[in-house]
């Protein structure tokens, strides 16, 4: 039995579809995105990266230039092209399923993984960070529970639902993939997840 699995080792997971992470600013996404990725042997990309890429400036830069409106605007195109590639693992900025239009093409064309985490665990994660105008607007952690009020309602129609708490990132990782792997085997037996 040399080489071989254990009997009891979980199957390869077969996504039939890009794995998208929403969540808010701290969540995790990227983090946990790029450990996804290669947890399950597939393509990572990062919309932000992607945007800033196609915009050749940072995501700062483009909302002092263009303002918040011109960087959702991108940020639809950037996930649309994203979405009509072969499955990956796809981490999203906090504001992206917020935008009715990406929502509805994540809806359709992805699993949707919200990365739902506390307040404090948020905050923690991002106050030593400065690359978020978002935060710059005011007190960060006042901006991050009003924003929990507005959005974690509309997170709440993703796929899957993975807190995301103050464990090892490698932790959660698993919980996304066994939340992944439940999924996918209810849709085969047709149970709710
Ligand atoms: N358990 C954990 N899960 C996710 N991120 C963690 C964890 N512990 C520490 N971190 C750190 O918190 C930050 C999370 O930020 P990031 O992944 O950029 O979030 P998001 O993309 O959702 O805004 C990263 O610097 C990451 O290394
Ligand atoms: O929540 C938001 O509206 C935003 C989140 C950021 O991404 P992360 O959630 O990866 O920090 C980035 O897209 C931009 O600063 C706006
Ligand atoms: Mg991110």
């Amino acid at each position: 039995m040399d080489g071989q699995p254990a009997m009891d080792a979980p199957s390869p997971l077969s996504l039939p579809r890009t794995v998208a992470l929403v969540g808010l600013m701290g969540a995790g996404k990227s983090a946990i995105g790029k450990r996804l990725a290669a947890r399950l042997g597939l393509p990572f990309v990062d919309a932000d990266d992607e945007i800033e890429r196609a915009a050749g400036c940072t995501i700062s830069e483009f909302f002092e230039r263009y303002g918040e409106q011109e960087f959702r605007a991108g940020e639809r195109r950037v996930i649309a092209r994203l979405l009509e590639e072969t499955p990956r693992v796809l981490s999203t900025g906090g504001g992206a399923y917020m935008d009715p239009e990406t929502r509805s093409l994540m809806k359709a064309r992805a699993l949707t993984v919200w990365l739902r985490a506390e307040l404090d665990v948020l905050f923690d994660r991002v106050k030593k960070r400065t690359h978020r105008p978002l935060l710059r607007q005011g007190d960060p952690k006042e901006i991050l529970a009003r924003l929990m009020q507005q959005r974690y309602p509309i997170y709440a129609e993703a796929d899957i639902v993975v807190d995301s708490t103050a464990q090892p990132a490698e932790r959660t990782t698993e919980q996304v993939i066994d939340a992944l792997r439940a999924h996918l085997q209810s849709q085969t037996t047709g149970q709710t997840a």
